[in-house]
């Protein structure tokens, strides 16, 4: 077994590592449910910046496959457990035939309440034109009070709460859920609210990169008593398709720019209307604008470990957010109740616009 060692990049994940690790196993004994055909050939993630001297026929960015591409996990110890029970969803690799419920799946979405997502997954219901009816569709994680989902043909719809630590666990499980049900060419997509930056609240904004706080596209993860660090690039082909989509869209505002993803909605998005406040309006503004001119155009809380835990999973991913304020003018969210619901419903109209095209459902 060949055997490598290497430094750690700051804007790259693996501070050391094999070369085994860098090619995806097919899943064992694990044919696509929708094709039957094996992998043969998958990804080989971040060889080229990891291992510079390798291969150039051998070398693919992040996101680049051959054949199918199946969702992976990157954990060795996954394979000899006899089960896998998915404590936060409710669901168990015994309990549970996850190929046959789940293995059609191809695009997942989520978002942060269980009423808006159960809400996107009737109007999918609807847009998809099944028959079955709506009162059967179910939320599948009913057993557990934590996060809903609901699944209508292809697309699976999953709330994710706030924040990043709630939205990790969940990721944790639903990229497993999609590797144990064999599922492959996955699209997730966050659908969401922000605050902007310089843009007109009701703006819907389509993720190029997440950055952190210091608008750098790297999200930390404290692993033991170490901070690795991942890149947080979303799926370029991705949002761009998801923009010219748009366009077929009567009246909808939007654009591509980066999204700045915080650890909290007061002081960590710099308010000066929370509990706490440290810093001047000035402060709050100078770094709001460093912000913009450093390409972020809103705020949210969720899409720096959605791109990082998806983009080494094999998941393409998109983050679409609408802006309900302009936070260069102000904190607080004041927008009338109908108003705010009608801003939410945009980035679900370009998610099922874009979905139903995916299938040849549209005209
Ligand atoms: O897009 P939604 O789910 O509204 O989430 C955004 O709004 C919440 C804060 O109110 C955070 O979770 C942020 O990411
Ligand atoms: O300002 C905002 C609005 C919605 N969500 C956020 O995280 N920030």
């Amino acid at each position: 077994m060949l055997a490598l060692g290497c430094e750690l990049d700051p804007d790259q994940e693996v501070v050391r590592t094999r070369l085994e690790d860098y090619f995806l196993r097919p899943p064992s004994h694990a044919p696509c449910t929708a094709c039957g055909t094996v992998m043969t050939v998958h990804i080989v993630e971040r060889m080229a910046s990891v291992i510079p001297a390798f291969n150039s026929s051998m070398r693919s960015d992040r996101n680049t496959y051959v054949g199918k591409r199946f969702v992976h996990v990157k954990n060795p110890y996954l394979d000899s457990m006899d089960e896998d029970i998915l404590y936060h969803l409710d669901l168990g690799t015994k309990t549970h035939n996850l190929p046959a419920v789940f293995g059609d799946v191809k695009f997942v979405c989520v978002g942060r309440s269980p009423n808006r997502m159960k809400a996107f997954a009737l109007f999918m219901h609807k847009e998809l034109g099944l028959e079955e009816a709506e009162e059967d569709i179910k939320d599948i994680c009913a057993g557990t009070d934590r996060y809903c989902m609901y699944k209508t043909g292809p697309v699976l719809t999953i709330s994710h709460g706030m924040g990043i630590p709630s939205i990790s666990v969940m990721l944790h499980e639903l990229i497993k859920l999609l590797h144990h049900a064999q599922c492959c060419d996955v699209t997730i997509i966050r659908i969401g609210t922000s605050g902007g930056i310089g843009i007109a609240p009701g703006t819907v904004v389509i993720t190029d990169i997440a950055v952190d706080s210091f608008f750098k596209p790297r999200f930390e993860q404290v692993i033991l008593d170490n901070i690795v660090t991942r890149s947080t690039e979303l799926h370029k082909e991705l949002s761009e398709e998801l923009f010219n989509c748009s366009k077929e869209i009567p009246n909808f505002r939007t654009l591509i720019g980066h999204t700045m993803c915080t650890y909290d909605f007061y002081e960590g998005q710099g308010r000066l209307d929370g509990a706490l406040c440290s810093f001047s309006r000035e402060k709050k503004l100078d770094y709001l604008k460093r912000a913009y001119k450093a390409g972020v155009r809103n705020i949210e809380m969720e899409s720096t470990v959605l791109a990082a835990m998806c983009g080494l999973c094999g998941l393409k991913a998109a983050v679409v957010c609408v802006t309900l304020l302009d936070r260069l003018d102000c904190d607080q969210i004041n927008l009338p109740h109908d108003v705010l619901v009608e801003y939410q419903q945009w980035p679900q109209l370009l998610i099922s616009n874009f979905i139903t095209r995916r299938l040849g459902l549209c005209d």
